[in-house]
């Protein structure tokens, strides 16, 4: 087999890498798919697809991340959202790792991440699996190959799932570690075979470096009108609140699934794929991403299969719920060549209820829009971290908590002053439950969902009557083409109304309790558009 496509100039050895078995340098997707097989690390699904499976942790590991604690980290990491580390520690780590890889063979890919080449940033991932390496090929961005040869990294990852960490020698807390040291600008991954912590590492690293430079760094998908890059939209949410679902929206142009910027030229993706949940993917309702677990090198993350036939079952979460298929941006037909589009006219924030509290829709001032950004009510859905297994209500700041390296004030001032100078309408939406709490309601319908969207994007939505929530204050639609009128005042759907009363008093008190660590640091328009 031929390998190693575009060998650069700058090689492992070059950045005091060495002794390591076989390097492979910039494989295409095709040889990394061939490699990955025939090293035993996956099957050859339908399509061409790539199927595996990734063992122990099937979900990202939060509370093994860490961040160096060093002079230049001091001041401005969160400390108390970002596990520290030491920086000899890391040292350790890094020494132990490269001698641990002496022998063993890797896979170099040579990659960036930012669709705006103003803001781009060069990463070396180098990676023990060759399924990896096809992973961080479809999430992050490809060079062009005349680029390849002079490429210099800003930042290299280093994966090595093999290798066990020490809590004693290493600082940390397991021996899984996803460590980031931004004065080295290394990031070291052990322990974990879940490709998520890949682009979540570089989208950590990217939410620590824009907004040094005023850009505002959204985890959030976004996508445009067709014909109208102007008309965009971001849909900010935590794992599993529909992010990915949401922007493939076959009537408009999508810009990207998971993680973009705000510039002062527009919004662009940080990635080149998506990164879909395939739980229940229902061919009708979701046909473009449906289509993807078929087409050459997706990789399919931790489906269960008929071995005989390569049919893959979409109902079977035994493995875990957050089974999941990675592939390029292109393979969703409507999605931008660019990956760019232009400031936001609307913000969607997207709420995982799971006390069926929330309208499915409601508008935001802008004061409500960074309340509502701030503090991040949603929940966890079952798998996306370790030892969640239902959903768990949350309130994860920037609707990110866990990719936010800076302090939440940091970001919300960054979209304070952009959704001023820009004029965006904002809403909140709750693709959670209804009828009643999770175990009682039932889980927003999707269809619902969508053409609430529709009427908000189009405009038409706005344009109708709204009333003020007794609870929370923001406006609610009271009709929308193509929604019952009923599921849109959530009070109604309940049995049993005084029982929402309660739950929803439970969850207002519950906003107040949380954003009292935020008062301190907001303006006295956001105090005033507080909840309780
Ligand atoms: N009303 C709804 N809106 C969006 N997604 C929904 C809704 N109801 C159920 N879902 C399901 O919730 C999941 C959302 O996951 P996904 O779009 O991958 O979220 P994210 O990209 O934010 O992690 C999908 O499995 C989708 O089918
Ligand atoms: C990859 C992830 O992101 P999301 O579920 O938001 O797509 C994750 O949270 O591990
Ligand atoms: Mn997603």
């Amino acid at each position: 087999m031929d390998h190693g496509t575009v060998n650069p100039k700058m090689k492992l050895q070059d950045q005091g890498i060495s002794g390591l078995g076989h390097v492979y340098y910039n494989l295409l997707e095709q040889e990394l798919v061939d490699v990955a097989v025939e090293r035993g690390e996956g099957t050859l699904g339908k399509g061409g697809a790539f199927l595996t499976t990734t063992g122990q942790f099937t979900g990202r590991s939060p509370k093994d991340k860490h961040v160096v604690r060093t002079p230049s980290t001091e001041n401005t990491i969160w400390w108390d959202n970002n596990a520290p580390m030491a920086p000899e520690a890391f040292d350790r780590l890094y020494d132990d790792m490269t001698a641990h890889m002496k022998g063993r063979d890797y896979f170099v890919e040579d990659l960036y991440g930012g669709a705006d080449p103003a803001h781009r940033l060069d990463v070396r991932i180098v990676t023990e699996l060759a399924w990896h390496g096809l992973f961080c090929r479809h999430l992050l961005r490809r060079p062009e190959v005349s680029e390849l040869d002079s490429f210099s990294p800003d930042f290299t990852i280093i994966n090595c799932p093999s290798f066990k960490a020490d809590p004693e020698r290493h600082d940390c807390r397991s021996d899984t570690v996803i460590a980031l040291n931004f004065d080295r600008k290394l990031i070291l991954i052990g322990g974990t075979e879940y490709a998520g912590e890949n682009k979540k590492s570089v989208f950590t690293l990217l939410n620590y470096i824009l907004p040094e430079k005023g850009i505002m760094p959204m985890h959030c998908s976004a996508n445009h009108a067709k014909g109208n890059p102007v008309d965009a939209a971001v849909f900010f949410g935590l794992s599993g609140t529909g992010k990915t679902t949401l922007s493939a929206d076959p009537n408009r142009v999508l810009i990207g699934d998971d993680e973009h910027g705000w510039s002062e030229r527009g919004i662009f993706n940080f990635e080149g794929g998506c990164y879909a949940k395939t739980i229940g993917l229902d061919p009708e309702a979701e046909p473009e991403i449906y289509a993807t677990t078929q087409m050459p090198h997706t990789v399919i993350e931790n489906m269960v299969f008929d071995p005989e036939t390569l049919e893959l079952d979409f109902e079977d979460d035994s493995l875990t719920a957050n089974m999941r298929c990675a592939y390029p941006l292109h393979y969703i037909d409507n999605a931008s060549e660019t990956a760019l589009g232009g400031h936001p006219k609307n913000i969607i924030m997207l709420t995982c209820d799971a006390f069926g509290v929330l309208p499915p829709i409601a508008r935001l001032t802008p004061a409500q829009a960074m309340y509502h950004f701030l503090s991040g009510f949603t929940s966890k859905v079952a798998g996306t971290e370790r030892g969640v297994t239902e959903p768990e209500p949350t309130f994860s700041t920037c609707f990110g908590a866990p990719f936010m390296p800076r302090r939440p004030e940091v970001y919300g001032e960054l979209l304070r002053q952009k959704i001023a100078s820009h004029g965006a309408t904002c809403w909140l939406v709750n693709t959670g439950w209804t009828g009643g709490a999770y175990g009682t309601g039932s889980r927003m319908p999707i269809q619902a969902t969508r053409a609430l969207l529709t009427a908000a994007l189009d405009g038409s939505l706005v344009e109708g009557q709204f009333r003020k929530d007794a609870n929370f204050g923001f406006d609610v639609p009271v009709t929308c083409a193509g929604v019952d009128d009923k599921l849109l005042s959530p009070r109604d759907t309940w049995a049993d109304p005084s029982a929402y009363d309660a739950q929803a008093q439970k969850l207002v008190d519950m906003f107040a309790e949380n954003f009292t660590q935020y008062v301190p640091y907001i303006n006295e328009d956001v105090k005033a558009a507080a909840i309780g």
